[in-house]
């Protein structure tokens, strides 16, 4: 299968590197000296499972000299999404399926404004990885996986048969019966990252404390109503079942979003908390503890973007 990565950070490193040590024709989409270290050097995945070398790499910084592939997995942040589907055009012909594979909700929207709705998929993604240094990706906890299916939920051919390919390569796949309601629900644990990021403390610490245990727990419960709201099937004693599933953090882990707000660089505050006061506004949901959350942490956000 012809393969592009667009994005070649601890989510599209990983699950293109395994792509191509299966034997598919993957090309790297990246930039800077990451890019020159994955020429150089080939690219590197370190990981919980096994360590493995993809070399040599196929890599480019331009999107449009990727040519037209089988299937694109869009593995940008959230907010570099937009530019990048601009760019795709170019290179999305007849049969080729685009995966989004980013936190949050909108990542299919925002590229079926731009492409051809019968090419977008929708889907989700399991794994803790970074890029550790140029040319080298950490995989550092949760067993990578996939779970994906046409934004319609209908089982077709090409979503059976790209999940056997993706069980094939030596990860976790899965056809969701509800893609909707799997976003929603990663969306709704995913949310507590800026909670993290304004008290300026781990999961551990978070949790144990009951007063931002308690906003914890209110701040799914908000998501979980927006949900609602907007028609996405939650199943009963989700919240309860996801305040089960943080206990089982390692105590000083963070997440991706509280890390890049600590680190002040621009993160994905508009597309997790900024999205859920968004939205709640529209369907006329309260959400004051996302809204404190948001609104405490828009000034770094800006800092870190000007
Ligand atoms: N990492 C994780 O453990 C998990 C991440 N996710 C989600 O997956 C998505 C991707 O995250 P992650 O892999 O961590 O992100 P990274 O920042 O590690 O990787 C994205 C990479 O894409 C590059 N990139 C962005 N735009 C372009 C472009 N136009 N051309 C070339 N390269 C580009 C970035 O370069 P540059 O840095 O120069 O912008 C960066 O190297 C996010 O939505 C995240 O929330 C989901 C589950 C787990
Ligand atoms: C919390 C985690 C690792 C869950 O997969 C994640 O999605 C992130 O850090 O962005």
């Amino acid at each position: 299968m012809k393969v592009t990565i667009i994005g070649t950070g601890g989510v599209g490193a990983y699950f293109g590197g395994r792509m191509a040590n299966a034997g598919h024709d993957v090309t790297f989409v990246a930039r800077g000296e990451h890019l020159k270290a994955m020429l150089e050097k080939g690219l590197k995945v370190k990981s919980i499972n096994d360590d493995f070398l993809v070399s040599p790499v196929k890599a480019t910084s331009n999107i449009s000299e990727t040519g037209v592939s089988d299937l694109v997995i869009v593995a940008v942040k959230a907010w570099q999404l937009k530019d990048v589907a601009v760019q795709l055009k170019n290179v999305v012909a007849e049969n080729t399926l685009v995966l989004p594979l980013q936190n949050g909700v909108l990542a299919s929207e925002e590229l079926k404004e731009v492409l051809p709705h019968k090419n977008v998929l929708a889907g989700l993604c399991r794994i803790i990885s970074k890029i550790e240094n140029p040319g080298i990706i950490n995989h550092l906890a949760v067993e990578p996986t996939i779970v994906f299916g046409e934004t319609d939920n209908s089982k077709t051919d090409r979503v059976l048969e790209l999940n056997s390919i993706f069980e094939a390569s030596g990860f976790k796949s899965m056809v969701a019966n509800d893609i909707q309601s799997e976003l929603w629900k990663k969306f709704i644990s995913i949310c507590v990252s800026a909670l993290l990021a304004v008290t300026r403390s781990t999961y551990g610490e978070v949790r144990e404390q009951p007063e931002t245990r308690e906003m914890m727990c209110q701040l799914f419960k908000e998501v979980a109503d927006v949900a609602a709201a907007m028609n996405v099937y939650i199943k009963e004693g989700f919240v309860d079942k996801t305040m089960g599933f943080i206990d089982t953090f390692p105590y000083d882990s963070t997440s991706s979003l509280t890390r890049d707000i600590w680190e002040g660089k621009p993160s994905e505050l508009e597309y997790q908390n900024g999205t859920v006061v968004r939205m709640a506004e529209k369907a006329g949901v309260d959400v004051p503890v996302n809204r404190f959350i948001y609104q405490s942490l828009i000034l770094m956000e800006k800092r870190a973007r000007s």
